[in-house]
């Protein structure tokens, strides 16, 4: 039965009215640089927390699937934590909107629905295992939503149960073991084959398939590999040669699937490939049930080209009771144990658990699968300059006329480093950020940065101006130009027609230092006036006074001019937002030729 949000809400630990309040507060702008001062590392704020209506609420972390104990304890200490396992769709979905995080394994599919359900709260989800077929990550990513996953704590466990089952494949110990459990004693009929001496062919070369290739050579089988991705001294440093796919399956005694479930290796074996196997071969299936074309192996198993198969995964999860490939008597089943021990199930949890916390708390994630990695050293550098890339995509965009619509936006980034020691995926997805959400409600952040983008239509177009000079800081200005659109502030048009900003960072705070053609100097905090004027003594302080008047606070002030006694922009940074009345107050004096109010 589906629970209603409501009824879901009451049963968590804190107050339903304090979810609904915080559920809209976790919609909140999600990208931010902060320090936390007691540890080196910056953080790259995902997640908004704290509400701004003074009702400080934990997150709320659904688990989908059991998740070892060591996970949850870890998760408690942060979060409010819900176990609900075995949800429907349905309740999933209903579950969701009052959720900032979901955990799951293999046996929930976490689909576009979800994410719609979601209505922006779900900030991370966190798949416990490897395997992230069953995460829409597209939805997520169109969403916003941060997946990771654990993808080291259960590779050994899953090795051992790839060779668990070669073996036990080998020497028919499932058939053999129901035999004589069902009172038979077929010592003949049960017969098998030998490893030593073998060719095993592990198709995917990567975590799990390496650790099989290992264990198999130590007993005694020669191990081939197909992976157009693996590294081949990786290969060679085990002792297993990399050969071509067809090679692989074409001189196999054995063949061991590895690889991810994606479009390329969707029904990799197939009839056609079975067809190119060496008869008698034997399958062993840990990776995904998708990358078998099940009724071609059941048509291989009955003509014989292929004599054995151990499965512990299927295209459909739990497998239909009445199966022919399960039920077929030369092939050993699993119900999709690989990552099942003891010791890798609370490896995953606390892999799981820390990712998530880490994400909610605002760290990047070393295992995140949709979203750019940016190394702590890189995003210290950088810190104020992801800042003034956002405030420079505000500006720019709050000067284009109303009707213009934004499409082509042109970055420059000036620095006197080798154009491959700069990263500017998250200084671009911080002026997408500048440019998008003040023109939309949409909320954008490194992981739905270049999604949102293109969605809008927008296009960003990146290049670097290569300085002279001492490299030390990353950059030396930031340019924003927006072609093609009018602007509500003509002097912000540069002389090759492009609305223009550029910006520099002074220690360590960010500035504006041009806007069009004009020179400028002020600092990007609380909100900016420009005004056109001529130039002329005694502006400044017209200005000023009307501010000043009117109770509003200037930070900074700065004129910059074409020549003297021409026309001047002067720059203002205003702490509070000044009335309508006052701005028109500055738009009257008769020197002042256009103005424009500009939030940050
Ligand atoms: N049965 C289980 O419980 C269980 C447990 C763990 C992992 N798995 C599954 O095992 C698989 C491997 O996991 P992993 O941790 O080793 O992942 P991994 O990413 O470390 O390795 C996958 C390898 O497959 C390779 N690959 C990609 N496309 C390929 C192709 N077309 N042909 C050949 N190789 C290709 C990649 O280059 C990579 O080296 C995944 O599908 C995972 O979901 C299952
Ligand atoms: O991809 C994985 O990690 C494995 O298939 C394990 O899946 P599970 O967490 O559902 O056991």
């Amino acid at each position: 039965m589906a629970t209603s949000a409501a009824s879901y809400a009451a049963s968590l630990r804190q107050p339903s009215l304090k979810l609904s309040l915080s559920s809209k507060q976790s919609l909140s702008p999600l990208f931010s640089v902060s320090f936390n001062r007691k540890r080196a590392p910056p953080r790259l704020v995902i997640i908004a927390s704290a509400a701004a209506d003074g009702i400080s609420s934990k997150p709320t972390v659904l688990i989908a699937e059991k998740l070892g104990q060591a996970g949850l304890d870890l998760l408690q200490e942060f979060a409010n934590v819900d176990c609900a396992y075995n949800l429907s769709p349905e309740e999933l979905c209903t579950k969701i909107s009052l959720c900032d995080a979901l955990i799951v394994r293999s046996g929930t599919k976490v689909n576009r629905d979800v994410f719609e359900s979601s209505a922006g709260r779900l900030k991370v989800v966190g798949r416990a295992g490897v395997g992230i077929d069953n995460v829409d990550l597209a939805a997520a990513t169109e969403f916003g939503c941060l997946v990771v996953n654990a993808p080291t704590a259960n590779t050994v466990a899953a090795a051992e149960h790839g060779i668990a089952l070669l073996a036990a494949m080998a020497r028919n110990v499932a058939q053999a073991d129901a035999s004589v459990k069902a009172g038979k004693w077929q010592r003949n009929k049960y017969v098998g084959v030998s490893l030593v001496g073998k060719t095993l062919a592990v198709l995917g070369f990567g975590k799990v398939g390496s650790e099989v290739a290992r264990r198999a050579k130590g007993l005694g089988m020669h191990v081939i590999a197909h992976d157009p991705y693996a590294p081949a001294d990786r290969a060679r440093a085990i002792g297993v040669d990399l050969v071509s796919f067809d090679e692989a399956i074409a001189t196999a005694d054995f063949i061991s699937l590895h690889m991810p479930l994606t479009p390329a290796t969707s029904k990799v074996l197939n009839d056609e490939t079975f067809g190119k196997m060496k008869k008698g071969v034997r399958i062993i299936n840990v990776a995904r049930g998708g990358v078998i074309d099940e009724e071609a192996l059941v048509r291989a198993l009955d003509s014989g080209r292929v004599a054995q198969a151990a499965l512990d995964v299927f295209t459909v999860e739990p497998p239909p009771a009445d199966s022919k490939l399960v039920q077929h008597e030369r092939v050993t089943v699993t119900p999709h144990l690989g990552a099942s021990t003891m010791e890798a199930q609370e490896g995953v949890a606390i892999e799981i658990a820390e990712a998530v916390v880490g994400a909610l708390k605002g760290e990047l994630a070393a295992t995140a699968v949709n979203a750019p990695m940016v190394p702590a050293e890189v995003l210290t550098e950088l810190k104020p300059f992801v800042e003034l890339a956002e405030k420079l995509g505000r500006l720019a965009v709050q000067l284009v006329a109303g009707g213009s619509g934004v499409k082509t936006v042109k970055v420059s980034y000036a620095s006197s480093r080798a154009p491959d020691d700069l990263d500017t995926r998250l200084l671009r997805a911080m002026i997408t950020k500048g440019l998008i959400e003040p023109i939309s409600d949409v909320f954008v952040n490194l992981v739905n940065a270049d999604y949102t983008a293109k969605q809008r239509g927008l296009r960003l177009t990146e290049e670097r101006i290569l300085l002279d000079g001492s490299p030390e800081s990353p950059l030396e200005f930031i340019q924003v130009q927006i072609a093609n659109v009018e602007s509500k502030f003509a002097s912000a048009i540069s002389e090759s027609g492009e609305i223009k900003v550029e910006g520099r960072v002074k220690d360590g705070v960010p500035h504006l230092t041009k806007v069009g053609s004009f020179e400028v100097d002020v600092s990007l905090e609380g909100s900016i006036i420009l005004c056109r004027q001529v130039d002329q003594p005694g502006m400044i302080g017209k200005v000023g006074n009307i501010l000043g008047s009117e109770n509003v606070n200037v930070s900074f002030m700065s004129v910059g001019r074409v020549a003297p006694r021409k026309h001047a922009v002067m720059a203002i940074g205003v702490d509070e937002q000044p009335r309508k009345e006052t701005l028109k107050k500055i738009g009257d004096v008769p020197a002042i030729e256009e103005f424009v109010f500009l939030k940050l």
